[in-house]
C-alpha cells in the first residue's frame, strides 16, 4: 500500500536487459528527452500545441478535406507555434484517415517543426507485444525513420512492460514517451479505475516513476510546491526558473504520463498522490474539453513543475491567421502559467 501524501515507485527491480528486437538506432547522442523538454517549457511555458485537423477545423479555415487542406492547416500551425509554443502534438489518427498521402504529411509536419526548434509529440497511442512493439518504436523513436518525433505517446493496455522496445529506445535515442495513465474521457474510468487504491492507474504511475529512476538516476523532483512562501510573490518566469534552481538534479524523467485535466475527482477517490512524481504529465482536457488553467492548476496542485497541457481546438479555433493564433497561444501560455506557477 502507498503511503499517504508520498508517491511511491512500485515493485521490485526489473532487469534492465533491452526486449530481444530492440532496433540500434544511428545518429549523434541528443540531450535527453526529460532535459529538452524542461528547457522548452522554461522558454515558452507550459503549453502543449495539439495539430488536430478535424474536418470541421478545416472547414472553418476555409480549407478543403483534403490531402493539400491537411497540410496546408498543419504547417500554418506549425509556422504559428515556432518560438511561441513548447511543444507540437500532431493527432496521427487524423493524417491516417488520409492513408499514404496524411502520413506523409505527418512527416513533413515533424520535420518542419523539428527545424523550427518546436518539441513534437506523435500522438500515436501505440502498444503490442514485443517484436510488433520493436517496429513501432523504430518507426516513432529511431533516428532514420521519416516519422520519427521528439517524443510519442503509448497506450499499456497490453502490460506496462510491453512498452519496453519502446522505453529503451527513446532512451537510447534521447527521445521521450508518454504513457496513458488516467484518460480525460469518462469511459477510462471503466479499466484504469480497476482496483480501487490499487488501481491499473496508479500501477502504471508506479511503473513510470520506477523507469525513470532506473534510467535516469532521477531522485525525485522538487516542485512548485516545495517552496509555496514564494508563490504569490514571482512572475511567472522567474517562478520556472525557481523550480530549476531549487534543486540542482531536479530534471525530468524522459518517460511521462498522460493524466487528463479532467480527473481531479479519480485522483483523490484513487488516493493518488502526484507529490514526487519525475516525469512530465502531459495533460489534454484543457480548453475544448472544458478543464480552465486554474481547474489545471487544482488537478496537479502537488507536481505543477511537471504539467504539460495540451490544447488543440481550444487555440486552434483561431486559425487560419498565423498571428490570431499565436495571440491564442500566448494567452493560454501565460493563462497557465499564471495558475501553475503563480
Ligand atoms: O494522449 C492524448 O493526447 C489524449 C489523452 C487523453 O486522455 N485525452 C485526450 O483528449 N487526448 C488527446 O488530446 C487532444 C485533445 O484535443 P482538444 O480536446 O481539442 O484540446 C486530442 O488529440 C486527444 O486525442
Amino acid at each position: 500500500m502507498a503511503e499517504q501524501g508520498t508517491f511511491r515507485a512500485g515493485g521490485d527491480a526489473a532487469a534492465s536487459s533491452p526486449a530481444p528486437g530492440v532496433p540500434v538506432a544511428s545518429g549523434a547522442r541528443r540531450a535527453p528527452f526529460g532535459a529538452r523538454l524542461r528547457e522548452a517549457m522554461l522558454t515558452h511555458g507550459p503549453l502543449c500545441v495539439g495539430i488536430d485537423p478535424h474536418p470541421a477545423l478545416l472547414d472553418a479555415w476555409g480549407l478543403p478535406y483534403t490531402v493539400a487542406g491537411l497540410e496546408k492547416f498543419s504547417l500554418t500551425v506549425v509556422e504559428a507555434a515556432a518560438g511561441h509554443a513548447a511543444t507540437l502534438k500532431p493527432q496521427v489518427a487524423l493524417y491516417e484517415a488520409f492513408g499514404s498521402a496524411g502520413m506523409a504529411v505527418l512527416e513533413r509536419v515533424l520535420k518542419e517543426s523539428r527545424e523550427a526548434g518546436v518539441l513534437s509529440i506523435a500522438d500515436a497511442k501505440r502498444g503490442d507485444i514485443g517484436s510488433t512493439m520493436a517496429a513501432y518504436a523504430t518507426a516513432w523513436l529511431s533516428d532514420d525513420s521519416p516519422l520519427a518525433a521528439d517524443s510519442v505517446t503509448l497506450s499499456p493496455y497490453l502490460g506496462f512492460e510491453s512498452l519496453r522496445p519502446a522505453l529503451d529506445l527513446a532512451q537510447e535515442t534521447g527521445r521521450g514517451t508518454f504513457v496513458l495513465a488516467l484518460t480525460s474521457n469518462p469511459e477510462g474510468a471503466s479499466v484504469q479505475h480497476v482496483g480501487g487504491h490499487e488501481s491499473v492507474a496508479k500501477t502504471i504511475l508506479n511503473a513510470v516513476q520506477y523507469e525513470n529512476l532506473r534510467k535516469t538516476a532521477v531522485a525525485s523532483v522538487n516542485t512548485v510546491s516545495d517552496v509555496p512562501e514564494n508563490r504569490a510573490k514571482r512572475a511567472p518566469q522567474e517562478n520556472c526558473d525557481q523550480i530549476v534552481t531549487k534543486g540542482k538534479n531536479n530534471t525530468l524523467g524522459s518517460c511521462g504520463v498522460v493524466i487528463g485535466a479532467t480527473v481531479s475527482d479519480a485522483l483523490s477517490q484513487l488516493e493518488i498522490n502526484l507529490r514526487g512524481f519525475n516525469g512530465p504529465i502531459l495533460s489534454p482536457g484543457y480548453g475544448a474539453q472544458g478543464a480552465d488553467a486554474n481547474a489545471v492548476a487544482g488537478v496537479f496542485d502537488q507536481v505543477s513543475g511537471n504539467v504539460l497541457a495540451n490544447s488543440s481546438r481550444g487555440v486552434l479555433r483561431y486559425g487560419p491567421d498565423v498571428s490570431a493564433l499565436r495571440s491564442a497561444m500566448q494567452r493560454s501560455g501565460e493563462e497557465l502559467s499564471a495558475a501553475l506557477y503563480g
